[in-house]
């Protein structure tokens, strides 16, 4: 019998207990026979205390793992197997050395098996993976955090132009393949120039702050979505919504955002801040496409303009 102490060469000995990953190697009846050092601090188990003892009696929760099948194949076919990563990160319950109530340890796992003297052995090999997939989660976190922040007007705070792009075309597929409503919204704030000039350009970006959080408050549905789409320009996509109640809800936003009362610049000829609203609808025989669609509320919304202001516009009205 064979353990990490008792190897034929102490110099062997030495350079197995010096290893910076765990060595075990049990026999055909899956009895521990080496057990290096490196396994000791981080299983609260010496040499002494589990040799000659079943690998599964040692650590139960093996039982049924990838870790038992391996070695079970190891053992009867002579297979070798590295243990994916995408399975169990932490077969083995080891724990940072000299942490018990410690976090378990992410393990790479290895099982080879070898013959001598004509008896088959199997040797695994764990190797402490934490330091790589503590940096993996983290690089995860951040890039989750900069694809959220690339997706959020810094100004306003609701979704900007590159998400709107990407929603309006997803919303769009879905309706398509499922014949589903959608509405569309580009709403603009009238006479905006006249506000920043009389105001300034920081009170402008404050106003234009003031009516976002307004905009995103009056949309009541998780799928609804508020995004600016340009300057002082703003658009809403509604799923499920049909042209008449898109109406409904633009009207809202119009009367909402008016009685906020936010005073307009004399020049403006009103005296307070409001919307004009352009509406367009999918439709399967017109507006099948973003681009048509966009433009239909486009042309909405300057008819909107055209008709004085402060007013909501459907598409072909006007
Ligand atoms: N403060 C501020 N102003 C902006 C921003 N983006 C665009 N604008 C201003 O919005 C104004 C838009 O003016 P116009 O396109 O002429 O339209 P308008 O004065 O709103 O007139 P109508 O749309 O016809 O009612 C311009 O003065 C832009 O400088 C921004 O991020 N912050």
């Amino acid at each position: 019998m064979t353990n990490s102490t008792e190897t034929d060469s102490p110099l062997a000995s030495r350079a197995l207990n010096l290893l910076d990953c765990g060595v075990i190697v049990v026999d055909a009846n899956h009895e521990i026979m080496v057990w290096n050092a490196w396994l000791a601090p981080r299983s609260g188990r010496s040499a002494a205390r589990v040799r000659k003892q079943s690998l599964f009696d040692v650590f139960p929760t093996l039982r049924g793992s990838r870790v038992e099948a391996a070695v079970l194949a190891a053992l009867a076919d002579n297979t070798a197997t590295a243990i994916p990563l995408s399975d169990n990160r932490t077969p083995f319950p080891l724990r940072q050395a000299g942490s018990f109530d410690g976090a378990p340890i992410d393990q790479s796992v290895a099982v080879t098996p070898f013959d001598e003297d004509g008896e088959r052995y199997c040797l695994i090999e764990i190797r402490d993976i934490s330091g790589a997939m503590d940096r993996e989660r983290r690089l995860l976190d951040h890039a989750e955090s900069l694809r959220a922040r690339s997706y959020v007007d810094g100004l306003t705070g609701i979704a900007n132009r590159r998400y709107f792009d990407v929603a309006i075309d997803r919303e769009l597929r879905r309706a398509q393949r499922h014949d589903r409503e959608l509405s569309l919204l580009l709403i603009d704030i009238d006479s905006f120039k006249a506000y920043n000039d009389h105001f300034g350009h920081q009170q402008g970006d404050t106003c234009l702050t003031a009516v976002a959080q307004a905009l995103a408050g009056q949309l009541k549905r998780p799928a609804d979505v508020a995004a600016r789409y340009g300057g002082e320009e703003f658009a809403a996509i509604l799923p499920d919504t049909t042209a008449e109640q898109a109406r409904g809800v633009a009207n809202a936003i119009r009367e909402h955002v008016a009685s906020l009362g936010i005073p307009h610049a004399p020049a403006a000829g009103r005296p307070c801040v409001t919307l004009s609203i352009g509406v367009a609808s999918f439709s399967k025989e017109r507006l099948n496409e973003t681009a048509v669609l966009i433009e239909a509320a486009d042309k909405a919304l300057y008819a909107a303009k055209h008709n004085g202001r402060n007013l909501v516009v459907v598409d072909g009205e006007g």
